[in-house]
């Protein structure tokens, strides 16, 4: 038994719901710090659904879940702020304010969660945008940067509070097969770093380059499975 590593997630007799639809069911699974994890599945199978309950944004209603040391059943609407700030999420479509620069929109998100120190909040920008390697791009608008480049900002983003976990959901869903893979290596350096990552992704070219722990979401359930049997 290891009971050395930290828990980050643990799920137990979880169902998701969308609504009055029951869309997971009998989930059970935990992730230790420093994991690298894949939740993969058809479209409709239930990735988003999971995640959202993990972030917050669905109410976990049945079974028991704790993430982050927040216990997801009884997480009451002013505790979501606070679990979102020990979570970095990361989207498929990147969800970058497009009326302010690359610092600008990461100074927002700082002062959204509390930072006053203007120099502290520069030297946290500087740090992040460095270990995407956009430090040079942080005069740019969105407009002006590649999608690669604007996944990168968003995972500059999600780093920003030093969170415990990232949840990724499809963040290379819109980007080419080599934009892909550069994003993909900025998320595993993060992880050799230290930083938990659960990653929802459709990119089996991906799962094959990087193996690691895969989750899959298939008849309302959420079974591990062996890379030859995704
Ligand atoms: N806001 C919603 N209200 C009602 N039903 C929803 C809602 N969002 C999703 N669903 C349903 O829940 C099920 C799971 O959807 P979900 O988006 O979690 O799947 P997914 O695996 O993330 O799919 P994709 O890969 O296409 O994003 C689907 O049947 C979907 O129609």
């Amino acid at each position: 038994m290891n009971q050395d590593k930290n828990q980050i997630l643990e799920l137990r007799d979880v169902a998701v719901y969308q609504r009055e639809n029951l869309v997971l069911s009998e989930v059970n699974l935990s992730i230790d710090e420093g994991e690298f994890v894949y939740l993969i599945g058809k479209t409709g199978s239930g990735k988003s659904s999971f995640m959202k309950t993990l972030y917050g944004d669905l109410p976990l209603t049945q079974g028991s879940g704790s993430i982050v040391g927040y216990d997801l059943k009884g997480l009451k609407e002013k505790d979501i702020p606070f679990l979102r700030r020990k979570l970095g999420v990361v989207f498929q479509d990147f969800k970058l304010l497009p009326d302010r620069n690359v610092n600008e929109n990461l100074i927002f998100v700082l002062k959204a969660t509390g930072w006053k120190d203007k120099e502290k909040m520069n030297k946290k920008i500087e740090e992040v945008l460095d270990k995407v390697g956009m430090k040079t791009k942080g005069f740019k608008f969105p407009h002006q940067l590649s999608g690669g480049e604007q996944q990168r900002v968003a995972i500059a983003r999600a780093l920003l509070n030093d969170p415990e976990l990232i949840l990724a959901d499809e963040p290379t869903g819109n980007l080419d097969p080599q934009t892909s893979v550069e994003v993909m290596k900025v998320l595993q350096d993060i992880n050799k770093n230290g930083r938990t990552i659960l990653m929802a992704t459709h990119d089996y070219a991906l799962l094959l380059k990087y193996p690691s722990k895969t989750l899959k979401c298939d008849g309302s359930k959420v079974f591990e499975v062996v890379q030859k049997n995704v």
